[in-house]
């Protein structure tokens, strides 16, 4: 049995469109109704046919819904919430995508007393943004990762489940200050550390007069691809989860002076430790299946 029969989606961008898209490949007979803030997005989720109806507010979007999930970003999920507070239905459950959990569930919690919220985080993306960018496969074999709290009703957070199952997603459980902490290691540090690489790289032009840009077929491209996601969603990441995301730098400094010292003493042995140390983890990560495998994930959708 489907977990839900009309679903409404805030924000049509690129997790928004996904679902939206996921939902007619997965689910055809679930009525699905969008809204986006931003008039043109919703002029362009119209043209490309993407959901069943594209409302022109908010609230007229939520009204029916027995499922509303907020697609937007970080920082703006209170304000989402808020917009259907008069019109959502008090049994519809509440849901969302965002890539921090413990301030998205506050604010979505405050804005909505009367509904059950089941938060969540597909852990699956690419750096690009908008109603065009999204695709059906997007969360197959992928982790979505909920945060309910510890009294949410059951049947609740089973239909968020299987909602995301259906979109070929697997289910996770997790306390949303942990996921703060294993998404600031596993996300959010490696995107920062992506974003000040090629900030760096491009302060350095002047001097390797544009070398940089010539010669970055290598691993200095692959960071570029991390460094040209959305600007908004990224910021709003990193000042909702400031406290994890502080911590895992103050770490990754310390473990940076280690090689500072290690290549400054020429300590080849502590070098080559971590290198096969690291090595090892990326195999291992292979061996799960949880790489993105196939070979031109993201750049097939450039
Ligand atoms: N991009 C990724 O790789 C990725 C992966 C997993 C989760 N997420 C999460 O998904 C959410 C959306 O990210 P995205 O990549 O789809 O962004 P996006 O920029 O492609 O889309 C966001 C859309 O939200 C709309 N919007 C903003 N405020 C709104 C409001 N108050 N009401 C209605 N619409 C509003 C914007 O106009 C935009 O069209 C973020 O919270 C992000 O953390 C992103
Ligand atoms: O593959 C990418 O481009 C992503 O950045 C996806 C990614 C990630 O870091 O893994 C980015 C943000 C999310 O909230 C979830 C997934």
């Amino acid at each position: 049995m489907l977990p839900f029969a009309r679903v409404t989606i805030l924000g049509l961008g690129l997790i928004g469109s996904s679902i939206a898209r996921g939902i007619r490949a997965t689910m055809p007979t679930v009525r699905v109704t969008g809204y986006d803030a931003d008039p043109a997005v919703r002029a362009r989720a119209r043209a490309i046919d993407l959901c069943d109806d594209i409302a022109d507010t908010a609230g007229t979007a939520a009204i029916d819904a027995d499922l509303v999930m907020l697609c937007v970003p970080v920082g703006a999920m209170g304000a989402a919430a808020q917009s259907i507070a008069e019109d959502v239905p008090a049994e519809a459950i509440v849901s969302d995508v965002g890539g921090a959990k413990v301030s998205v569930a506050t604010a979505i919690r405050q804005a909505l007393p009367n509904n059950i919220v089941v938060p969540g985080h597909p852990v699956a993306g690419t750096e690009h943004s908008g109603p065009d960018s999204g695709f059906a496969t997007l969360f197959k074999g992928r982790w979505c990762i909920l945060t309910p709290e510890g009294d949410t009703n059951p049947t609740a957070v089973m239909r968020i489940s299987t909602f995301w199952e259906s979109l070929g997603a697997q289910v996770e459980i997790m306390d949303a200050r942990h996921h703060d902490l294993v998404l600031a290691v596993t996300s959010h540090v490696p995107h920062l550390i992506a974003y000040s690489i090629v900030g760096t790289a491009s302060d350095l032009e002047e001097v390797t007069q544009s070398e940089v840009i010539k010669y970055s077929a290598g691993g200095f491209r692959d960071f570029t691809r991390i460094a040209a996601s959305d600007p908004v969603m990224w910021r709003d990441v990193f000042l909702n989860n400031r406290e994890a995301v502080l911590e895992i730098l103050q770490r990754l400094t310390e473990d940076v002076t280690m090689l500072q010292r290690a290549i400054r003493w020429g300590d080849g042995d502590a070098l080559f430790d971590l290198f096969t140390k690291t090595r090892a983890i990326r195999r291992s990560i292979i061996e799960q299946g949880q790489d993105d495998a196939r070979p031109d994930f993201g750049r097939a959708h450039e």
